[in-house]
Formats: structure tokens, sequence, C-alpha cells
């Protein structure tokens, strides 16, 4: 059967397609439906800010550890450019949730990572271990930075009521750039997929699940 599917459309659209369950609880959260009608409680924004902030401290390392694989597993050159744009960019995030923190008040020095928070980053240092293929790291990569970039974007849409003070928080994540940075993610992947084995195919079909369950959570941990 996955023989036959394998050449027609791509990977990644037949996952979609076939967890779209998952992944539309992990992309129209009731916390970015709260954002989006503004009923957002400022209390369970800041919470997701602190949170966040200490998630992308352990995703720096993640992203990293992806261009490390590239370097070493990569077919194609052009992808290690690619993630060395996201990791520099990752830069400036870091720099940002430090300005947004405190102008809400948030001290993130004192932030304590909750359990769901540790739950993830536990799973992306497992991602990191240099026996986790590339297709399956890349393939983790793009799940991660897709899951933001739809939720966000869906708050700056047309008919959004998405409160000016929250629209700089949608625009760092549901920006043009950052969407065609995501497709770049998925082409790479799709590309890597497409030549993988039947065990990394599954064992990255398997991480892609997990990562869509643990963004889910993380919302639900940010909505308190
Ligand atoms: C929980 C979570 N998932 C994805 C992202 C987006 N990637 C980097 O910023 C994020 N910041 N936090």
């Amino acid at each position: 059967m996955e023989g036959i599917h394998r050449d027609v459309g791509s990977t990644t659209d037949a996952w979609l397609k076939k967890h779209s369950i998952v992944y539309i609880a992990a992309t129209r959260h009731p916390f970015i439906h709260a954002i989006r009608d503004g009923s957002i409680d400022p209390n369970n924004f800041k919470r997701w800010l602190g949170q966040d902030y200490l998630f992308v401290r352990t995703f720096v390392p993640f992203a990293s550890s992806v261009l490390l694989k590239a370097w070493k597993e990569s077919d194609d050159s052009s992808d290690m450019d690619v993630l060395l744009g996201g990791i520099a960019s990752l830069n400036d995030e870091i720099s940002w949730f430090k300005r947004e923190a405190s102008k809400w008040g948030v001290q993130l020095s004192s932030i304590v990572p909750q359990q769901v928070n540790q739950n993830y980053c536990r799973f992306l240092e497992s991602l990191m271990g240099l026996e986790v293929e590339y297709t399956v790291a890349i393939t983790a990569l793009w799940a991660i930075e897709v899951v933001y970039q739809q939720s966000f974007a869906h708050c700056l849409e047309e008919d959004a009521s998405t409160p000016a003070d929250l629209r700089e928080t949608c625009q760092r994540w549901g920006n043009e750039e950052f969407g065609r940075y995501c497709s770049t993610l998925r082409m790479i992947a799709d590309r890597r997929l497409m030549k993988a084995t039947d065990s990394e195919l599954k064992k990255a079909e398997v991480t892609f699940l997990c990562i869509l369950e643990h963004e889910v959570e993380f919302w639900n941990m940010s909505r308190g």
C-alpha cells in the first residue's frame, strides 16, 4: 500500500490528510481562537509567553542539531543555508521574548517550566541524538514550525479581531516570510521522505504525530 501511495502527491500531504483531526487540534486550538476573537485572558497569554521562552531555549539546540545532521547527511548543500537562516532568526526571537516579557511584566528569570513543557523539551532532546536520522529530524522541525505558522496566521486573517497588543506576536510566526520558510522545510522533508526506507518513513510519521500532540498539550497548558 505504502509503495503505491508514495509516488502520488507528497508524503506530508498524505499525513496532513490522514492526521487532520490532530493537526486541526494543534493549529485551531481554543487558545488561538481566544487570541483571534480578542477574548484571551492576559494571564493565559503571559503564561504562554514565559513557558514558550523556555521552550525556545531548548528549540535552539534542537534546530542546531538538525543543521549538524544536514551537514553530515544531506544530499543537497542548500538545506544548510535554509537551516542556518532559521537559526539566525531564533537569535532575534530570543531578544523579542525578552522585550515582550518586560512589556507584559513577566519576569523570565523566575519562570519554572511546567510538566507539559518539560515533557516536550525532553522529547526534543531525544530528537537531538546522533542516532536520529536527518529525515526524521527535518520532518520534526517542519512540524514544530508549521503549527505556529498556521496558528498565528489564522489570527491575522481579515475577519480576525486580534487585539492590537497581540498582533506583533501573531506577526512573528504568521508573517509571509515565515510561511515561505515553512514551505521550504516541507519541501526538504518531502524530498527526504521520498527516498526514505520504510523504517525511516514510519519513524518520521510517528515523530510528526508526537509533535502535534505535544503542541496541543502546550496550548492546553497555556490556557490554564
Ligand atoms: C511550543 C512551540 N512550538 C513551536 C514554536 C515555533 N518555533 C520557534 O519559535 C514555538 N515557539 N513554541
